[in-house]
């Protein structure tokens, strides 16, 4: 315990909040902690250790207000919703006008925005913070939404306990209101379209080219040092190299394929078709998580139909295929987002400043990539070009096309569902097709509906001789 007001409170002592607890006590600032379950409240000196002294225990909200130096700021690590509102509606009364809350859980950006307009005297900021527990104790990345003048106050204490590249905070101030939980959606939807896509490539290794997790642990460790170097890679080695000591078995093969999800992916891919925004992949990949809950009918499928992954023809794809291709894929998963992230911008009035962004992911995030300080450059040369086209990039997916054609041919030919991988290709084939076919959609829309078109010689007719148009 201390005697000096805490610099800062926190509310929520779970898996994020505890451990950012540790880091904001070992980074010097003393704070004031609440926790709906008091026992944990409690336990959590002793779970401190030496930093316990910079933490001080609160068991009601009013002593937590009491704990923390004016003009007070409170960070809320609870799950996203209702439970955010409740506590705002519990320490309001409670907090002097210029006081601020700042909710750093996964918020849907709406809501953000509804909060931030509803806030009155009490300031609010919306804060996504991504690195999982590991980040959250040791340098997690921050996006930041809010009013330029709240963020001052706090980002002292925020770059202090951010991830750092070469020197430089993965924290920053990306826009107001919900703009930093709409990154953070973002985001988390990049991070859901590169996990399916490893995950892709691994049932590739398994199913089609009948390797063991051992073998698999071993290429995820040999692509560590390539241009797929990221946190996500390394725990797939990592993951896939584990054993159940229960079994003995490798882990991944005693694990249930039915992945779970918290919302950051669906509101991801809402929000993309509220803005017109391309992110198949993103959307395949929120899609093939809604499939792997369906356990009972994929069975009952396997058993009408018989087994879908075959094993692919011997030397039908080698490793470097597979790395090829999925390098391409990540360079699309990024491209999407990104792109979306500048959609917003333009629609919001927000201007998201897509090279810092790119900046905060390298370090600290579930999605850092030593592609990302590349991305930063790109952006940063023009931030309004799909990042596909930046010279470094597009080098990738000239490099990578033919492996990634000839991993979806394959895998389609095999049975094995590579949702995200292929509709990364489609995205790259209609992203490289000048004259498409939305014209036919267009003719179609006319006749039905005359809903009329544009002609490509600019002629002032929009209307098409369709027999019947017209009665
Ligand atoms: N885990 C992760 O990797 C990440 C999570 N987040 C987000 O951070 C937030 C917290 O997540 P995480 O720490 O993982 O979750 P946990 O479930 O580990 O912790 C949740 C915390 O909130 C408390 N809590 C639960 N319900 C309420 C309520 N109705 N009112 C007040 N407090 C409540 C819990 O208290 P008690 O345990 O006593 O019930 C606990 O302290 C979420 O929004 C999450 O989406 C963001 C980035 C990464
Ligand atoms: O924000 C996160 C990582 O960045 C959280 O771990 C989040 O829970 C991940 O999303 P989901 O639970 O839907 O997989």
């Amino acid at each position: 315990m201390t005697d000096a007001p805490a610099r800062i409170g926190l509310i929520g002592l779970g898996t994020m909040g505890g451990a950012l607890t540790l880091n904001i006590a070992e980074e010097g600032f003393p704070i004031a902690v609440w926790n709906i379950d008091e026992a944990v409240t409690r336990a959590f000196p002793e779970r401190a250790g030496e930093l316990a002294d910079k933490i001080v225990p609160c068991m009601t909200h009013e002593e937590l207000v009491a704990a923390i130096q004016p003009p007070r700021a409170i960070i809320l690590l609870i799950p996203a919703g209702e439970a955010v509102d409740q506590q705002i509606a519990a320490l309001t009364p409670l907090l002097d006008d210029g006081d601020m809350i700042i909710d750093m859980g996964n918020a849907n950006f709406h809501d953000t925005n509804r909060r931030a307009r509803e806030a009155g005297g009490v300031n609010f900021l919306g804060m996504g913070i991504s690195g999982g527990e590991e980040g959250a104790r040791h340098g997690p990345a921050i996006m930041a939404g809010g009013r330029p003048e709240d963020w001052a106050r706090v980002e002292e204490v925020m770059t202090a306990v951010a991830a750092k590249h070469e020197g430089e905070p993965c924290a920053a101030l990306v826009g107001p209101e919900g703009a930093g939980h709409f990154v953070k959606a973002v985001h988390n939807g990049i991070e859901y379209a590169d996990m399916q896509m490893i995950a892709e490539v691994y049932g590739l290794m398994r199913d089609g080219m009948g390797m063991g997790a051992g073998e698999i642990a071993e290429v995820f460790e040999g692509w560590v040092e390539s241009p797929l170097r990221s946190y996500l890679i390394e725990i797939s080695a990592e993951v896939a190299r584990a054993t159940d000591p229960e079994t003995g078995k490798p882990a991944l093969d005693v694990i249930l394929d039915a992945a779970g999800q918290k919302g950051t992916g669906r509101w991801t891919a809402i929000e993309a078709q509220h803005l017109g925004a391309p992110v198949p992949a993103i959307e395949a990949a929120v899609q093939a998580r809604n499939l792997s809950a369906k356990v009972a009918d994929r069975a009952a499928g396997e058993a009408l139909f018989g087994p879908g992954p075959r094993p692919l023809p011997e030397g039908a794809l080698d490793l470097p295929t597979l790395q090829a291709a999925l390098i391409a894929g990540k360079v699309l998963c990024y491209d999407q987002g990104f792109g979306m992230i500048s959609a917003a911008g333009r629609d919001y009035g927000w201007d998201l400043p897509l090279p810092e962004i790119a900046k905060i992911w390298r370090e600290g995030c579930i999605i850092r990539s030593a592609m990302l300080d590349d991305m930063a450059e790109a952006l940063a040369e023009d931030p309004d070009r799909n990042l596909m086209m930046a010279p470094y990039f597009s080098k990738f997916l000239v490099d990578g096309e033919h492996a990634l054609r000839t991993l979806v041919a394959q895998a389609a030919m095999a049975g094995i569902p590579v949702p995200a991988l292929a509709s990364g290709l489609a995205y790259f084939d209609a992203m490289r097709t000048a004259r498409g076919t939305a014209n036919m959609i267009q003719a179609q829309r006319d006749y039905f509906g005359a809903h009329g078109f544009d002609r490509l010689d600019g002629k002032d007719i929009h209307h098409g001789p369709w027999a019947g148009h017209g009665l």
